[in-house]
């Protein structure tokens, strides 16, 4: 089973590219999906973050504040590392298992996409790394947009990111998301192409 990786920095259009390849009904693993459900009330992860970013980034009936945790951890790339570090261990053992499933049921293969896969043992279960990425300001302007943030803090969430440079000496392919929502998944319908023509010859 082939194992191909989404990644990208917040806002790139990870998640559009992920969702047109679920519409065309290959199989897809989510793992900011995985990591929500890693930080649901009551999980361990979330006291070991409390130690670091503060108690209060829980509710009074134990929801975690995604907005208030989010500002705090990705204020510094350290911050960013404590989040990594705490959660991924936990992220990566269910997206093994959700693997095991898929390849159980028969699957070839399967999209994983993911902000942080780079730079994690996750990188060298990927038989390729697609990259997609978008000019800085363009991310910048659809982070305000769906999450209604300011810019400065759209910019921070950023900054703290791994780099566009390290990123793209890991990929295997970079998909740029410059244009409309329509051409982006003409990109990605050329890529599933490339992939059929690589398999068969
Ligand atoms: C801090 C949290 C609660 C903020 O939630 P919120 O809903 O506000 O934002 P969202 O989850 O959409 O994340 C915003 C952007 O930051 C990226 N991001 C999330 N965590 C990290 C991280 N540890 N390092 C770098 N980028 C990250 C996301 O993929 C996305 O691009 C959330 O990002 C989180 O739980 N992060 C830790 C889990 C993780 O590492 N997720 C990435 C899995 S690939
Ligand atoms: N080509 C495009 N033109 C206009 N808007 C776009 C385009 N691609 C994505 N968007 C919008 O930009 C926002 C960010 O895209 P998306 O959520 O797919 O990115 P992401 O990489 O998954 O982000 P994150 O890692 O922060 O979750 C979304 O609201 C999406 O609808």
């Amino acid at each position: 089973m082939k194992i191909i990786g989404i990644t990208g920095r917040s806002g790139c259009g990870k998640s559009s590219a992920t969702n047109f390849l679920v519409e065309q009904g290959y199989p897809c693993i989510d793992a900011d999906q995985i990591a929500r459900e890693v930080l649901l009330p009551g999980s361990v992860c979330l006291v070991q973050l409390q130690s670091y970013f503060g108690q209060d980034i829980l509710e009074p009936d134990g929801t975690l504040n995604r907005h208030l945790l989010a500002d705090r951890a990705f204020a510094t790339p350290e911050g960013t590392q404590r989040l990594t570090a705490v959660t991924q261990p936990e992220i990566l053992r269910r997206i093994e298992d959700r693997l095991a499933q898929s390849q159980k049921a028969g699957a070839d293969l399967v999209f994983v996409d993911g902000a942080v896969i780079v730079g994690t043992p996750f990188e060298a279960r990927c038989d390729a790394l697609i990259l997609i990425t978008a000019p800085y300001e363009t991310s910048v302007l659809r982070i305000c947009a769906r999450d209604g943030i300011t810019a400065e803090m759209a910019r921070r969430r950023l900054d703290a990111q791994t780099s566009l440079e390290t990123l793209r000496a890991a990929a295997t392919v970079e998909i740029v998301n410059d244009g409309t929502p329509m051409q982006l998944k003409d990109k990605v319908k050329a890529y599933l192409t490339s992939l059929r023509k690589e398999d068969h010859g």
